[in-house]
């Protein structure tokens, strides 16, 4: 199992070292456009090997993507990351170009290959990738709700006083801090539900609080967050490389499922060997819908922005 990283800047050496920490990759490329910068990441890794028992290989690129070759899972995070203030959607400018001669390369090289897009605005970076290279849709995953929905876990373990392992939830939508929708009627503690334990003003606080996650995180930290993102890719590369089918919310291009058309937003997917293996409809409530839908608008509206 061969993995690329494209960034070898603050999430994608994150994710590069869970990956190897998990130890079920043989091999991990990282490439990035500063010279020099994804060799000493990747060397500065290895050196944690004998440290944190693994044997994946870990190798660094200077924009040399012919290492890149016959990758099987491919994870996009070059590019710019927001400061205080700003929102993911201004970063399109500068990302856009990135992702979308990062992408072209990749696939020249790893024809076959699935790719995980993390840059942001994810969800316009996934639907561009979409467009820049014609690879079928499942092949095509954007990271946001395995990140969201870890925040959510997070935020409602906290209300509730409970252990994390105790607590589940999903969080659909887009990526952005008004779009997201993380599902609170469906959010259970040892499959009870948490409206059961905490309040309907507490609930919606830790609502709240979860869509302005990574918002919160680039205000204490002075640019965005790395360690939850980095696990989070780490996981949803370990579902499709040890072929688990697991469900994850993923940016998934959207051909009227959840009556949707011609956009990525997050949905609940299942992952394996081949990327996305089916889109899991569930069934939302009218106010749930209503939410995705103004979630939708808002993505569209920046896929519009776009030079496709
Ligand atoms: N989808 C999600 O949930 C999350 C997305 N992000 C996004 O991930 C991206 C990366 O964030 P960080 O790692 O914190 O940024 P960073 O600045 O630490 O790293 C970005 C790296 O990309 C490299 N790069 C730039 N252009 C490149 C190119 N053409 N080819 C190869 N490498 C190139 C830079 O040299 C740098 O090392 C940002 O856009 C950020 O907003 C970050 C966290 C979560
Ligand atoms: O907040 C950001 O800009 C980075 C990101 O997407 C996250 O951490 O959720």
């Amino acid at each position: 199992m061969k993995v690329t990283v494209v960034g070898a800047g603050a999430v994608g050496a994150s994710c590069a070292e869970y990956i190897a920490i998990k130890n079920f990759a043989s091999e991990v490329i990282i490439l990035d456009i500063k010279e020099g910068f994804a060799e000493g990441k990747a060397m500065d890794l290895m050196q944690t090997a004998s440290l944190n028992g693994f044997d994946t290989k870990i190798t660094g690129s200077t924009n040399d993507y012919s290492k890149t070759a016959d990758s099987d899972i491919c994870v996009i995070t070059s590019g710019i990351p927001r400061k205080p203030g700003m929102t993911r959607e201004e970063l399109i400018g500068i990302n856009a170009g990135i992702v979308k001669m990062v992408s072209t390369s990749l696939i020249e090289h790893s024809p076959n290959t699935i790719i995980i897009v993390v840059s942001n605005p994810m969800d316009t970076m996934t639907y561009l990738v979409h467009k820049a290279t014609g690879l079928p849709k499942n092949r095509i995953i954007g990271m946001g709700g395995a990140l969201d929905s870890a925040r959510f876990k997070y935020r409602l373990a906290e209300a509730l006083g409970a252990p994390i392992s105790d607590v589940d939830g999903m969080v659909i939508g887009g990526h952005s801090d008004k779009g997201m929708v993380p599902l609170t009627r469906l959010a259970t503690r040892n499959s009870v539900p948490v409206s059961e334990f905490i309040s309907e003003e507490r609930l919606e606080q830790v609502l709240q609080d979860t869509k302005v996650g990574g918002a919160t995180l680039t205000g204490l930290l002075g640019t965005s967050a790395w360690y939850a993102p980095g696990a989070a890719v780490s996981s949803m590369v370990q579902a499709i490389a040890c072929d688990t089918k697991k469900i994850f919310p993923c940016s998934t291009l959207l051909e009227g499922e959840y009556g949707l058309h011609d956009l990525c937003i997050g949905v609940p997917v299942i992952l394996g060997k081949n990327g996305i293996e089916s889109i899991v409809e569930i069934n939302l409530s009218t106010s749930e819908k209503a939410h995705m839908q103004e979630s939708a608008i808002g993505v569209s509206a920046t896929n519009k922005l776009l030079t496709l």
